[in-house]
C-alpha cells in the first residue's frame, strides 16, 4: 500500500479540485493522468478507481460520516471532509485495502498536510465507521422512496424528484444504478479506412477486449486497456471514442452523397465525422477557436477531409447558408443527465435554473439555425439529457411554432428500437434501460413551402 499512499495524496487535491473548486471532474482526471503517465498501470488504476468512486457516491459517504461523526460535514474543513470520503469510500467499496490501511495513511495524510491537531478525530471516525459499517441503517425504500433514492445513488433530492415527476420509480432506480458502474468505453470505426472486422482483429492483437455492440455493425465497447492514446490503431485514426446512442444521430440523419450538412455545435467532431463518411460536404461550427481545434484534430487523425470548419455562434444567424443545408445536426448543449455516469459532477452542480435557462438556449439556437434548412430538408435535434423538458418538451414547442413535421426514425434506426415514438420521429434512450448513454434524438421535416 505504501505505493499508493502518494496516490491517495494526488486525489485528495483532485476532489478539492472538484467538490470545492470550480473544475470539471472529468477535465482534472485526465489532466492528472496525463501529468502521471510514467506511473506504473497498477497507480494509475487506483487512482482512477479512488477518485471516480469518491465523486460518484460522495452523498451517501457523507450520510455513513454523519451516523458517526458529531459534526456535520457541511461544518468540517474540507481538507478534513474530502479526506474523510475517500477513506470511507476504501472502507466501503475497497475490499482489497485493509481497514487499519485506510486509517492510518490519513492519519498520515492529515499530519503531513497541517491538520495533525485533527488527526485523532479522522482516525476515531474511520475505526468506529469500520467497526460498525455492516449496521448502518439506511433510508427505508417504502416509507421515504425520495430520501432512499437520493442515499443510495448519491444524487440530490431535488434531482430525484425531478426523475419521479418523469419516469416511473423503477426506472428512475435503474437510471440511477447504471450512473454507478463503471463506464464502459463504445467506439465507432472509421470506415473510410478499414472495416469493422479488420479493426477488431487488430485491437484484439493489442491485447483489448473487443464486444460487438448490439445495435450497430460499427460499434464496439473496448475493455480491460491502459492508455488508449498509446494504440496505433487509435493514432492512426482507424477509431474514435463515441457513445452508440450518440451514432445514432448520424443514423437517423441518414445523408446522401450530395447533401450539404450542418452540425452548429460540432466540437469534438464525432458526428460530424460519422456523417461525413457518407456524404461530400459538411460543415462543423463550435463557439470557440479552442473547440474548433478539437475537431480539427479529430479531422486530421481520422483523415476525413470533407468537413469544413468554422467558429459560429449557433445563436446567430449565418447569412451564408440560409436555406442551403439538406440536413442540419443541432446536438445542443443540455444539462447532461443521460451521461451522469461519465460527468459525475454534473449531479452535484447542475440546478433547476441551469435546467430552465438550458431550455430557453435550444429553443433559441434551434430557432436559428432551421432557416438554414432547404424546404423538404431535414433538422435533427439531439441532447444527452434525459430531462423531458430539454427533449419531448422542446420538440413539441419547435413543431408548434415552425413550418416543420416530424418525420418516422424507423427507416433508419436498428429494428430493438422501433416503438410508437420512434415512428413519431423521436427517440428517448435511458441509461440502464438501453445498452447505451441516456439519449434523445428526434428527426423533423421542413414542409416544402
Ligand atoms: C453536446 S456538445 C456537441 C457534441 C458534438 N456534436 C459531437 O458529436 O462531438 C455541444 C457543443 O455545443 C457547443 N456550444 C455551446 N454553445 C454554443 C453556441 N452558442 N454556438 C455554437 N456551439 C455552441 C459546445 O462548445 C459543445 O461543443
Amino acid at each position: 500500500m505504501t505505493t499508493n499512499n502518494k496516490g491517495r495524496e494526488i486525489v485528495l487535491d483532485m476532489l478539492l479540485q472538484v467538490i470545492e473548486g470550480e473544475e470539471f471532474a472529468h477535465r482534472v482526471l485526465r489532466r492528472t493522468l496525463k501529468a502521471h503517465q510514467d506511473k506504473p498501470k497498477q497507480e494509475r488504476a487506483f487512482i482512477t478507481r479512488l477518485f471516480v468512486g469518491t465523486m460518484k457516491h460522495y452523498l451517501t459517504l457523507d450520510y455513513i460520516i454523519e451516523q458517526f461523526s458529531s459534526l456535520p460535514v457541511k461544518k468540517m474543513k474540507p481538507f478534513i471532509r474530502n479526506l474523510l470520503r475517500m477513506s470511507v469510500y476504501q472502507l466501503m467499496y475497497m475490499d482489497s485495502i485493509p481497514d487499519s490501511a485506510v486509517c492510518n495513511e490519513a492519519v498520515k495524510l492529515a499530519k503531513k498536510r497541517g491538520f495533525g491537531k485533527l488527526s485523532g478525530f479522522v482516525n476515531g471516525n474511520l475505526r468506529n465507521i469500520a467497526r460498525a459499517r455492516a449496521d448502518i441503517q439506511y433510508p427505508d425504500k417504502d416509507t421515504d422512496l425520495n430520501r432512499y433514492l437520493s442515499i443510495s445513488y448519491s444524487v440530490p433530492s431535488w434531482l430525484v424528484t425531478m426523475l419521479l415527476e418523469q419516469y416511473k420509480p423503477q426506472e428512475v432506480e435503474k437510471i440511477l444504478e447504471a450512473s454507478l458502474r463503471e463506464n464502459e468505453i463504445t467506439i465507432r470505426c472509421n470506415c473510410i479506412k478499414t472495416t469493422p472486422d479488420k479493426l477488431e482483429e487488430l485491437l484484439i492483437g493489442e491485447g483489448v477486449t473487443v464486444i460487438r455492440h448490439p445495435y450497430l455493425k460499427e460499434a464496439f465497447i473496448i475493455k480491460d486497456f491502459d492508455y488508449l492514446e498509446g494504440f496505433s490503431t487509435f493514432r492512426d485514426g482507424l477509431f474514435i471514442i463515441q457513445d452508440v446512442s450518440s451514432m445514432l444521430v448520424s443514423v437517423v440523419a441518414n445523408a446522401k452523397e450530395d447533401d450539404f450538412v450542418v452540425d452548429v455545435c460540432a466540437a469534438p467532431g464525432g458526428k460530424a465525422l460519422h456523417i461525413a463518411e457518407k456524404c461530400k460536404k459538411v460543415s462543423a461550427r463550435d463557439l470557440t477557436e479552442y473547440k474548433i481545434n478539437l475537431i480539427n484534430e479529430n479531422i486530421r487523425r481520422m483523415g476525413i477531409e470533407n468537413i469544413h470548419t468554422k467558429v459560429w455562434d449557433a445563436n446567430i444567424t449565418d447569412p451564408e447558408i440560409l436555406g442551403k443545408a439538406d440536413i442540419v445536426i443541432a446536438d445542443l448543449p443540455c444539462s447532461g443527465l443521460g451521461v451522469l455516469g461519465k460527468k459525475y459532477d454534473i449531479k452535484y452542480k447542475m440546478t433547476e435554473k441551469q435546467q430552465d435557462d438550458l431550455v430557453k438556449l435550444q429553443r433559441n439556437i434551434l430557432h436559428v439555425v432551421s432557416e438554414y434548412v432547404k424546404p423538404g430538408g431535414i433538422l435533427i435535434y439531439s441532447t444527452c439529457t434525459i430531462n423531458h423538458k430539454e427533449n419531448i418538451g422542446n420538440m413539441e414547442w419547435f413543431l408548434d411554432n415552425h413550418n416543420f413535421k416530424p418525420d418516422s426514425l424507423n427507416n433508419y434506426l436498428p429494428a430493438q428500437l422501433h416503438s410508437d415514438t420512434s415512428k413519431a420521429g423521436y427517440l428517448q434512450l435511458l441509461q440502464g434501460i438501453h445498452p447505451t448513454d441516456g439519449f434523445f434524438i428526434c428527426r423533423m421535416r421542413k414542409e416544402s413551402r
